[in-house]
């Protein structure tokens, strides 16, 4: 849609087209492919999904509705009105008749702005946007102006365009050209062009200095905020040096240190070094900062050993709490015996282990090597506390990524086994330099030690009171049963204990009638008597002794 209506912003009123014949035929063909355009935009309008509630609605029959109803339709509609008829009543060379094709103009804005957003070079396009306006702007300009001259007769004053029968003036290229350039020096107040001898060009000059004056101002106003935002960028990516530099000479800073700081800013500029990322990012949602820093940064975090084979959420918690930061050739990153509030990782450049002297090199760290997290791990039987234990310092330029002390704490929290692996290298480091307590490392292992046998105790002593507490409501109840026993048995007992006298008695009898008769059954029976007092004792004796019991 873009094309067409730049063609019709630019040509429909076009005068030129009327006395020029010999391209009768482009101008037609090029009309009417764009109003075959204009169509098609119609109908990609139709199918272009729109927003309900948050929710893209794709349903034909529903966009259809919508577009059909809306006054865009109508102004679609109008702009594509076939008044081409109207070349019958008034002649092939009057484009005039074609004027409702710019109703489509506000599809033109909106076309730009789409664009706008999506270039990844806004400034130049919004220059671009600006130049193409003012080209239409003087080339409908032109127009008038031709048509004023023609209205009142080519070359009548020196106002007006010269005379066409001149065959210098008579091609269609110098018309153009001519009424162009007179359109462009008012628009652009150059003001070199010839004074008006009638009151038609009076009016025509007056309106347009007033029209330049708009053009002008709009401009200067663009182009000023094009290098206001072309700076606004500048300052988000890289840190502004007047502001310092500034500073520096107010505070007397010597010139060395001034050096250092300019060459550092050279740095950062020439090589393209964002230090502001996390707030250039700010504005977007915390999820597509993520998967930002995250497609950024993990090939720099995969190179770092610890972070080789963790999980993915480890690596997505950590990248936005990376703070970029670029030391210069020299400098001093981490000195010995200073208090660790960060650790740092590699990203590009060689940093050494430097003894006292700051020339004996221990060791060199490169791209993917961490370093600085032995003071803030708290690694237990560490002799040097939260204090750094090695100088560091930068060989050349080094550009890393600091991870602060709270930050990481936070991270490793949840993350136990790269917790374990950085203390690990910690230990080993600590021990080869010796400031490792080993009693310390014992201590731990023996508390360690201790701490689980509590705990296992702890869980043994719950063990065996649920234990005790069943055994006792088991006591309890086999108590009452005994004891409700015990009772029966006693008026038993004391059943027995009544009816026994009386059988003596009878006994008794029975014996001297047995006495009397026959001698041996009488002597059996009170046997036999004896024994069943006997087992009566013994109940009783049983029962006296299992209720002394209970
Ligand atoms: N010999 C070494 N080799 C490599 N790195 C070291 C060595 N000694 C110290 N470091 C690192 O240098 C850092 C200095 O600060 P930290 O003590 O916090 O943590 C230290 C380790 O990460």
């Amino acid at each position: 849609a873009f094309i067409p209506m730049v063609y019709n912003c630019g040509i429909v009123l076009t005068c030129f087209r009327s006395i020029d014949v010999n391209y009768l035929a482009v101008w037609l063909t090029l009309d009417y492919l764009c109003d075959l355009m204009y169509v098609a935009d119609m109908i990609v309008r139709v199918c272009t999904g729109y927003l309900e509630q948050g929710i893209l609605v794709k349903d034909r029959a529903q966009l259809k509705k919508r577009y059909l109803r809306s006054s865009r339709f109508l102004w679609d509609l109008a702009a594509v009105l076939p008044t081409d008829l109207l070349y019958i009543v008034f002649g092939i060379h009057t484009p005039m008749v074609r004027i409702n094709r710019i109703l489509r103009t506000p599809r033109l804005s909106e076309a730009l702005d789409r664009m706008e957003t999506r270039t990844s070079y806004p400034n130049t396009f919004r220059i671009s946007k600006l130049m193409l306006y003012i080209f239409v702007l003087i080339h409908w300009n032109a127009c008038f102006y031709f048509a004023l001259s023609s209205y009142i007769g080519f070359g009548a004053d020196r106002w007006v365009y010269p005379n066409i029968t001149n065959p210098v003036f008579a091609s269609m290229r110098r018309q153009y050209f001519y009424c162009f350039w007179f359109s462009a020096q008012i628009f652009t107040t150059v003001g070199d062009t010839p004074l008006p001898d009638r009151e038609e060009e009076y009016l025509f000059m007056i309106a347009d200095l007033l029209i330049a004056v708009l053009v002008f101002a709009s401009i200067v106003g663009n182009v000023g905020n094009v290098i206001t935002s072309l700076r606004d960028r500048d300052n988000v990516f890289f840190p502004n040096h007047e502001l310092v530099k500034a500073y520096l000479r107010s505070h007397h800073i010597s010139k060395e240190l001034r050096k250092r700081v300019s060459d550092w800013y050279q740095h950062l500029h020439i090589n393209k070094k964002i230090t502001r990322e996390n707030e250039i990012l700010q504005q977007l949602p915390v999820q597509l900062q993520t998967e930002i820093a995250v497609s950024v940064h993990l090939s720099t975090l995969s190179k770092v050993t610890i972070f080789q084979n963790c999980e993915t959420s480890l690596l997505e918690e950590l990248v936005l709490k990376l703070t970029p930061q670029v030391y210069s050739p020299g400098e001093y990153v981490c000195k010995k015996g200073d208090v660790g509030h960060e650790m740092y990782i590699i990203k590009e450049g060689k940093l050494a282990v430097v003894a006292d002297d700051g020339v004996t090199q221990f060791d060199v760290l490169s791209e993917g090597n961490f370093f600085g997290e032995i003071s803030i791990l708290n690694i237990k039987g560490n002799k040097s506390g939260n204090r750094r234990t090695a100088n560091i310092r930068s060989i050349g330029h080094s550009d890393l990524f600091s991870l602060s002390k709270e930050d990481l704490t936070d991270v490793l929290s949840e993350f136990p086994a790269a917790k374990r692996h950085l203390e690990e290298k910690g230990r080993q480091i600590l021990t080869k330099m010796g400031m490792l307590e080993d009693t310390g490392e014992g201590e731990a292992g023996e508390a360690e030690k201790v701490e689980t046998k509590l705990t296992r105790l702890e869980s043994n002593l719950d063990a065996l009171q649920t234990k005790l507490a069943r055994l006792m409501v088991e006591l309890e109840s086999s108590n009452s049963k005994m004891l409700t026993r015990v009772e029966q048995l006693e008026v038993e007992v004391q059943a027995l204990e009544n009816q026994l006298p009386e059988n003596e008695g009878v006994e008794g009898e029975g014996e001297d009638e047995r006495g009397e008769g026959v001698g041996q059954e009488v002597e059996w029976e009170r046997e036999e008597a004896e024994g069943e007092e006997e087992t009566v004792d013994v109940k009783k004796q049983r029962i006296k002794y299992v209720v002394s019991y209970w």
